[in-house]
């Protein structure tokens, strides 16, 4: 039987107790935007004199043939292919695997651990760095014979890492020197791989939105977004609202899968062999592409792993596995295992595992994308007002690296490093409640808090919180082992360009603006690029000032104001120093108590010893740099409580919009009684800050009056 068909068939049987249909994927379920891949096939067969077989009946590509109705022999014929056409090669060979359906078999049978298909346990809490050293990147340059460029050119597969000329779009065997330059660089390119990334991807708009007329509202240039919302006056008259943001990176439509992976994921794969944890997760409403996102790149980066592991690792004892399950409703369940409920526990060490969740040692890139299709079919769908096929569940799919202490197959293999996919259920409210079913409501609610614990837990992270709440979601207390010590997170945020999802297109947005602006890698002071701060809107506030108003009062935040409540914290030193002291007014060489000079010298300035004789005309300039410097100061105050107050208002819109979010997803049972009171208290907590920095600023501003009065009848 095909695995399709088996997908399908274990998915029907707990579909009906859901209430939910599975997913069935179209023909070209994988790399589908992947032209490269196809072509390369293409051209790989036409060599081989085999082009009938690159497409079936219904259209599909060489590699649905391991996935639809009597497909198998074509897919195993199409490996052994390319196993011949390797000639043996060591170094290129995928190693070799039991047939498909035998394999499938005997893992349902018994659950067999033996051979390279075998399932296990997945031990989340096998992490530990302190046995692995850290792995040299030179195993490669034992045997230069292992290349053999000539062999490989034309075969997409088993092109070697970084061997694609991405940039010019063009693929050439690269010199050995080349190539062991790359692997060099994979360090360097490793320790430049930020913490948190935070990407948009529009997709085009869809067949159903074009008929019912829908404009494009998004526009992307570079790294910016800007969406066009069109608003209503109270006299009912259209105007259009701009909202600007700013990414890492912003993907628009005409972006594929491949670049999309190599703007994501493809820098993260050399740093899991540096026992790093990454996550990639795709978060956007439903409709708006995550599925079409995410599904492509656990096979583009098992494939770069498995390269790795061939070349720069080899005969080093990695092993890769893979595991696939869902949460859904606040459970778990094993996609690849029937859909089996599964337990997770603490241990003592408050460390995670999923206790019988199956994984899957993996060899070659067909195993993984055979693994992944069975996964998806079982996965819980749903009809939502925006989606007929939406995803109603968070799908983890988990690359684990791992390895014996002595880099043996005798001894246990243990954790180096890990990639964890997920692909997160819709992130809208609107369609649900469309939907007055009170199971598809439930659904929004578990989701809606387990989003929001996501966002929690990585601002914590970026911001190197002592506590980071993994307990609010079960979608956390998974991937608390992922957040935890060297980790990589990229979010990849997917949109609509369509007029009718504008509200959700900014909520989403909004969201990846929050996980990005509110991080220390986008503290301006802290990297100095100012396109990798995260800036927000709109037509009212310049996008420059409000640069730097966020990125103060960031700061500001960061350092927490309710903090210093207790201390005297002096504005005055905080903004004003004046390169050019003016001279004090003096009465008989001596300076008069509770004059201005007295103030100016505590509290402004220190008075320049080397001016003693009062120059009129130098002290007429002085006095006229003075009072310029006093408008630019006034100016800049004035500025500033402008800014923060819209800061707070931001803060507040923030905080109520996350206290709707709560209170929509305050189901019996939830318990949010406690973040609810938590935000309850940020929001007091900034708001009585602002408020005191604004008391600051007053004042500050009504002595620099009294220094510019004094100034003037001083008879400068
Ligand atoms: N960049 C894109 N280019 C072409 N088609 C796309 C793109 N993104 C999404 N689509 C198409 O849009 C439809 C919805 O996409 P998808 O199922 O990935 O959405 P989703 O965000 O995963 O939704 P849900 O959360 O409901 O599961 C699919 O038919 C998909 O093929």
């Amino acid at each position: 039987m095909s695995t399709g068909a088996m997908g399908k068939r274990s998915s029907a049987a707990v579909g009906v107790q859901l209430v939910h249909h599975q997913k069935q994927y179209p023909d070209q379920f994988f790399d589908t935007n992947s032209s490269s891949s196809s072509s390369s096939n293409v051209r790989w067969l036409q060599s081989a004199g085999l082009q009938h077989l690159r497409s079936n009946g219904a259209g599909g590509t060489l590699q649905d043939f391991g996935y639809f109705g009597g497909g198998g022999q074509a897919s195993r014929m199409y490996r052994n292919l390319q196993r011949g056409f390797m000639g043996g090669n060591d170094f290129l060979n995928e190693p070799s695997t039991p047939p498909k359906d035998s394999l499938l078999s005997s893992q349902r049978k018994d659950g067999d651990e033996s051979g390279e298909y075998s399932p296990g346990l997945l031990d989340l809490h096998s992490f530990d760095t302190e046995l692995l050293p850290e792995m040299p990147s030179s195993g490669m340059n034992d045997d230069p014979s292992m290349l053999n460029p000539g062999q490989i050119r034309s075969f997409d597969d088993a092109k070697p890492y970084m061997w694609i000329n991405k940039q010019a779009g063009r693929t050439r065997a690269a010199p050995d020197n080349v190539l062991l330059k790359s692997f060099a660089a994979d360090k360097d390119k490793a320790s430049s791989v930020a913490k948190i990334k935070v990407v948009v991807r529009k997709r085009p708009l869809n067949k159903k939105e074009l008929t019912k007329n829908e404009e494009d509202i998004v526009e992307t240039i570079a790294n910016s977004v800007t969406v066009h919302e069109t608003k209503l006056k109270v006299d009912l008259t259209e105007y259009v609202e701009k909202h600007e943001f700013v990414f890492d990176a912003v993907l628009n439509e005409e972006v594929s899968n491949d670049d999309v992976y190599s703007e994501t994921v493809e820098p993260i794969v050399p740093i899991i062999f540096q026992r790093t944890k990454a996550t990639c997760f795709a978060y956007g409403q439903t409709g708006s592409g995550k599925t079409y996102t995410m599904k492509p790149l656990p096979i583009k980066a098992s494939r770069d792993i498995l390269r790795l592991m061939n070349h720069t690792y080899r005969n080093q004892g990695f092993q890769l596995f893979v595991s696939f399950f869902e949460i859904y409703g606040g459970k778990l369940f094993d996609l690849l295992c029937d859909r089996k409920k599964l337990c997770m526990r603490e241990d003592g060490k408050q460390q995670v595992c999923i206790v019988g969740l199956q994984e899957y040692r993996v060899s070659d890139v067909e195993m993984i994308k055979e693994l992944i299709e069975r996964g998806n079919a079982t996965r819980s769908t749903g009809t939502t007002g925006a989606n007929e096929e939406s995803s109603r569940s968070h799908a983890i799919l988990q690359l684990a690296l791992k390895r014996s202490v002595d880099g043996s197959e005798s001894k246990p293999a243990r954790v180096v490093g890990k990639l964890s996919f997920i692909d997160l259920a819709g992130s809208e409210r609107g369609a649900d409640t469309t939907d007055n079913d009170k199971q598809t409501r439930m659904e929004g609610a578990e989701i809606n808090k387990s989003l929001l614990a996501l966002k929690e837990c990585i601002r914590a992270l970026d911001n190197d919180q002592g506590h980071i709440p993994f307990r609010g979601s079960k979608l956390t207390e998974v991937l608390r082992d992922s957040f935890i010590g060297n980790s990589r997170t990229v979010m990849i945020s997917c949109i609509s360009p369509s007029s009718g999802s504008c509200e959700h297109t900014l909520n989403t947005l909004r969201y990846a603006d929050r996980v990005k602006s509110l991080s220390k890698g986008s503290n301006p002071k802290k990297d100095g690029v100012c396109s990798s701060l995260s800036l927000k809107e709109s037509t009212t506030v310049p996008l420059s000032s409000t640069a730097t108003s966020t990125a103060n009062f960031d700061d500001e935040m960061n350092r927490s104001w309710l903090e210093q409540n207790g201390d005297d914290y002096d504005v005055s030193e905080e903004f004003y120093e004046p390169e050019i002291a003016p001279q004090p007014k003096k009465n008989n060489g001596k300076q008069e108590p509770g004059s201005f000079a007295t103030l100016a010298e505590t509290k402004f300035q220190k008075p320049n010893p080397q001016l003693k004789r009062v120059d009129l005309q130098k002290a007429n300039l002085n006095t006229t740099h003075m009072e310029d410097h006093l408008d630019a100061l006034l100016q800049e105050e004035e500025d500033l409580v402008n800014a923060h107050r819209k800061q707070v208002e931001d803060t507040m819109n923030i905080v109520k919009e996350e206290m709707d979010l709560l209170v929509e997803a305050d189901q019996p049972g939830n318990q949010l009684d406690d973040y609810i009171a938590r935000l309850n208290n940020i929001l007091v907590q900034k708001a009585a800050g602002i408020r005191q920095l604004q008391i600051r600023l007053t004042n500050f501003q009504k002595r620099l009056k009294e220094h510019s009065v004094l100034v003037s009848s001083s008879g400068y």
